[in-house]
């Protein structure tokens, strides 16, 4: 089977390098027509560096061949989703759509295979989520990952499909607890980096960890998530990943707000909109999201770190 893959970025090339090196088919489509032709030349990718691209990987700036693949998965920012599949949409019906991106778009308020489900009805949505750094999947390094899917027959179809000797994919019908863990976490990723940037202590980190877990859980269990699943890889898994890991862009931009550094603006930091979005569900839904809500408010310099702490200190006092 050819798999697609929309998204010349970090991920989206090292999951063409793993799946390539299993011996599949890729291809690869990168937006810009010249950094395309760059990668397919170089065979490698700077997002990636060290990283050699297989030749089974075939990558192009041109959508047709990425379209001719049943199974394309979709590696770009989560911001950027709906306008790719509303843009797309008569190419996509009738595919096999799996979202890699982390994030709740600002607009509709969903997650990213809830939002394919929504724009690209006659496609299969699936997630493929979980702790999983690009750099070490790309290396071949062991990792684990979700795969949500409603549809439990092409879920194990295309668990099948996507694990390789590196990557092991547990599978779940629970697309909307695996798009909202991942989406989740990235917040909680930017609350942790700023608690160590601003030198409040690792012991702070494990409190703000913690407390941050059933906040996520409030939020995906509100919108019809599965407990269990927020419990697994693509929730409590990638929360403890890019909580405590600078390799995590999310972490290292709290790492940045939490120090007062310029950080650039131009990496993905897919936390921060969702960190917007989660505030606006929290307000919508009457839930208590008081991380989440910080996290918005400084990444908008509506407040700042010491009023921000006070204001997570200051609640009342209740029981676990
Ligand atoms: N990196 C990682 O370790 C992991 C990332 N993810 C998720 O994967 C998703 C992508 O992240 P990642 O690859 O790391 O990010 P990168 O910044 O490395 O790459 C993003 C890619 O998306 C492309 N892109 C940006 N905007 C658009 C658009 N409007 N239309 C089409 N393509 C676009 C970029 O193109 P250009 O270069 O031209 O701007 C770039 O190729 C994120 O949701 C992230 O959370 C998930 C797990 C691990
Ligand atoms: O989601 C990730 C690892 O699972 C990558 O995290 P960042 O987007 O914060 O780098």
């Amino acid at each position: 089977m050819k798999i697609g893959i929309a998204g010349g970025g970090a991920f989206g090339t090292a999951l063409a390098a793993a799946l390539a090196l299993d011996g599949h088919d890729i291809q690869l489509w990168a937006r810009h027509a010249e950094a395309a032709s760059d990668m397919q030349n170089t065979r490698s990718n700077p997002k990636l560096p060290g990283v050699d691209l297989p030749q089974n990987i075939s990558i192009s700036g041109e959508l047709e061949p990425l379209f001719i693949c049943d199974t394309i998965l979709l590696a770009i920012p989560a911001q950027t989703l709906p306008a790719f599949l509303t843009e797309h949409l008569a190419h996509l019906d009738g595919k096999n759509l799996v979202a890699c991106c982390k994030g709740i778009d600002l607009k509709r308020m969903t997650g990213p295979a809830s939002t394919i489900r929504d724009i690209v009805p006659g496609a299969v949505p699936a997630m493929l989520t979980g702790p999983s750094f690009a750099a070490d999947i790309a290396r071949g390094l062991p990792t684990a990952l979700t795969l949500g899917c409603a549809d439990d027959e092409m879920g194990a179809m295309l668990q099948t499909a996507l694990s390789t000797t590196s990557l092991r994919i547990y599978r779940t019908t629970d697309t909307v607890g695996a798009e909202l863990g991942g989406a989740l976490k990235n917040v909680m990723a930017i609350a942790s980096g700023i608690a160590i940037g601003a030198k409040l202590g690792e012991s702070a980190r494990a409190a703000l960890i913690t407390r941050g877990f059933p906040e996520m859980q409030r939020l995906a269990l509100a919108l019809g998530a599965q407990p269990e699943t927020l419990s697994g890889l693509s929730g409590f898994g990638d929360l403890v990943l890019t909580c405590t890991s600078d390799q995590s862009r999310n972490y290292r931009y709290g790492l940045a707000i939490g120090t007062g550094s310029d950080f650039d603006q131009n990496t993905t930091v897919e936390g921060a909109a969702t960190a917007r979005a989660v505030r606006q569900l929290a307000s919508e839904l009457d839930i208590d999201m008081p991380i989440c809500t910080v996290v918005a408010d400084l990444t908008e310099n509506k407040t700042d770190v010491a009023t921000a702490l006070n204001t997570l200190l200051s609640r009342p006092l209740k029981e676990e």
